[in-house]
């Protein structure tokens, strides 16, 4: 059944191996690097184990029949997918959009896995029942699972066997009775240090001989020998929650993930040394698709946040009315609109497989991804534009309106009709939280980068896209005319 924002922290004191500023933590829901993050993902667990939200966000486990969380639903429709974007459009609501892999995102590849686990039983029959239980398990347990699916930049012109140490790209070590041992590492785990469970496996083209990466394996973060080496933390180096109010609350990390020499148990292995069903668990099951369906409603939550926010600054300076002001908020809502109904879009162009598992529409999913790391950019740049140097003509902490005559000029100068000092300035750290501080950019990078680098996402899409049709447009243009003239049909 769903878990409390309580049960998940209890459920985060384990031996886990964090290190982070040249220490291991002891406790992530304690550290200042982790502790506002691990308080948003505990309010996004309550807020789907709230009863009045159950009809919303839950629907009964097939097993036992307790509620469970509604992203963990393996869809047979389009109402389906319906009832999962409302849900998953509430607990996106819940961190503004901008934690992008809370537990909702990799239970939409579990919950895609599971669907076709007959693709995981091309293996081995006991790999497809090992993804079944452990859907079932992590479903009914309301469990958290982070994943890191890409090998470390060391050497991207070789393949993972012809790297320096065979071992650098996280995969089979060891073979044993009872299980595998894994070695190496794997990037970037967003999440990982405040998940209870790691998937490791690989997204990747895998080349021959590179057998050992073509994996799929869950690991609890608390395993013996696994380590998260997190990045900066932004939560950390922020001065107030005023100062920095998404850095201090949504700053999910992102981790490099090492195994040294990790024992994975056989029921947790999902795929042993299987370079076909690497490939085939993204491209053969829906899972590609759910997750990256839940992440683009997760970016239309944001999209909306960062219209919302300019036309705040907008009216607060009195340009909301100037011509060229609408057209830069015509133009973020537009991107707002367009990626809501490109979510629609995925719903209606749905296709329901042999097995009854329906898939998001597969053109409208790419083409947001393959859009968005392009555009992104772009509308920050606007915002940026928008809101001038109001944003960096600020005060340097919250710290300031503690000095009686700052205070004093503060209210003199940096106020605007209607707003106050305290809340001008407020919502302009706001908007450099979201628009331009380190936790922004990072921002940034992640909607650049989560599904991959660009222009593999790019030529995806180009592989995607019926291009039968526009072919057949551009032959029906062709034989319209010759070099005699129109050969078409008109009428006189
Ligand atoms: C903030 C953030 C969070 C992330 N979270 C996760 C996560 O939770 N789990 C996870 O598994 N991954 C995660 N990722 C990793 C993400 O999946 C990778 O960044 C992505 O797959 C791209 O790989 P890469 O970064 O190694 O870039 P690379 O593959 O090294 O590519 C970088 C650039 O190099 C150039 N390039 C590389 N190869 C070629 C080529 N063959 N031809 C032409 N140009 C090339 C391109 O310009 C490309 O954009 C995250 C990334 C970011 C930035």
């Amino acid at each position: 059944m769903t878990r409390s924002g309580k049960d998940y922290v209890e459920g985060l004191r384990d031996n886990r191996r964090v290190f982070v500023d040249g220490e291991y933590v002891s406790d992530v829901a304690a550290h200042p690097a982790f502790k506002g993050a691990v308080e948003s993902i505990a309010r996004v667990y309550d807020v789907a184990h709230d009863p009045a939200n159950a009809a919303e966000m839950t629907f009964p486990s097939p097993i036992t029949g307790a509620p469970v969380n509604l992203s963990f639903l393996i869809p047979r429709g389009e109402d389906d997918l319906r009832r999962r974007r409302v849900a998953l459009r509430k607990t996106a609501e819940a961190t503004f959009g901008l934690m992008g892999r809370g537990p909702e995102h990799v239970a939409g590849f579990l919950a895609g896995w599971a669907g076709r686990s007959d693709v995981f039983a091309a293996g081995e029959q006991r790999f497809a029942d090992n993804v079944t239980k452990f859907y079932e398990y992590v479903r009914d347990n309301d469990l958290y699972c982070s994943y890191a699916i890409v090998p470390p930049q060391i050497d991207r012109s070789k393949p993972a066997h012809q790297q320096a140490d065979p071992h650098l790209y996280a995969g089979v070590k060891e073979e044993r009775e009872d299980g595998i041992v894994v070695a190496g590492a794997q990037m970037l785990g967003t999440g990982a240090a405040i998940s209870d469970y790691l998937i490791l496996s690989c997204i990747v083209p895998l080349q021959p001989g590179d057998e050992d990466q073509a994996i799929s394996v869950a690991v609890p973060i608390g395993a013996e020998g696994l380590k998260i080496y997190s990045r900066r933390s932004y939560a950390e180096a922020a001065t107030s929650v005023y100062d920095y109010p998404l850095a201090t609350r949504f700053d999910e990390t992102d981790s490099l993930i090492v195994f040294d020499d990790v024992f994975v148990p056989w029921d947790k292995v999902f795929i042993f040394r299987d370079r076909q069903v690497t490939t085939d668990q993204w491209n053969r099951t829906p899972a590609h698709l759910l997750g990256n369906n839940q992440a683009q409603i997760r970016f239309s939550v944001k999209l909306d946040l960062l219209a919302g926010l300019a036309l705040r600054v907008a009216r607060m300076n009195g340009s909301d009315k100037f011509p060229p002001v609408r057209g830069v908020l015509g133009e973020l809502a537009a991107h707002a609109a367009m990626v809501s109904g490109l979510v629609y879009a995925q719903e209606q162009n749905c296709e329901v497989d042999e097995k009854g598992v329906a898939w998001p529409g597969r053109e409208e999913c790419y083409a947001t991804m393959t859009l968005q790391s392009d555009f992104y950019p772009k509308l920050l740049h606007l915002v940026r534009d928008l809101v001038g140097g109001g944003v960096i003509q600020l005060p340097s902490s919250a710290a300031d309106f503690g000095n009686e005559e700052a205070r004093a000029d503060f209210e003199r100068y940096v106020q605007s009709p209607g707003h106050p000092t305290v809340e001008r300035v407020k919502l302009l750290k706001l908007v450099w939280d979201l628009v331009g501080s380190e936790f922004a950019s990072r921002h940034q990078q992640y909607e650049m980068f989560y599904a991959g680098a660009p222009f593999l996402v790019k030529s995806r899409m180009s592989q995607i896209y019926d291009f039968s049709r526009a072919e057949a447009l551009v032959d029906g243009a062709l034989a319209g005319y010759d070099l005699g003239g129109r050969t078409e049909t008109v009428q006189a």
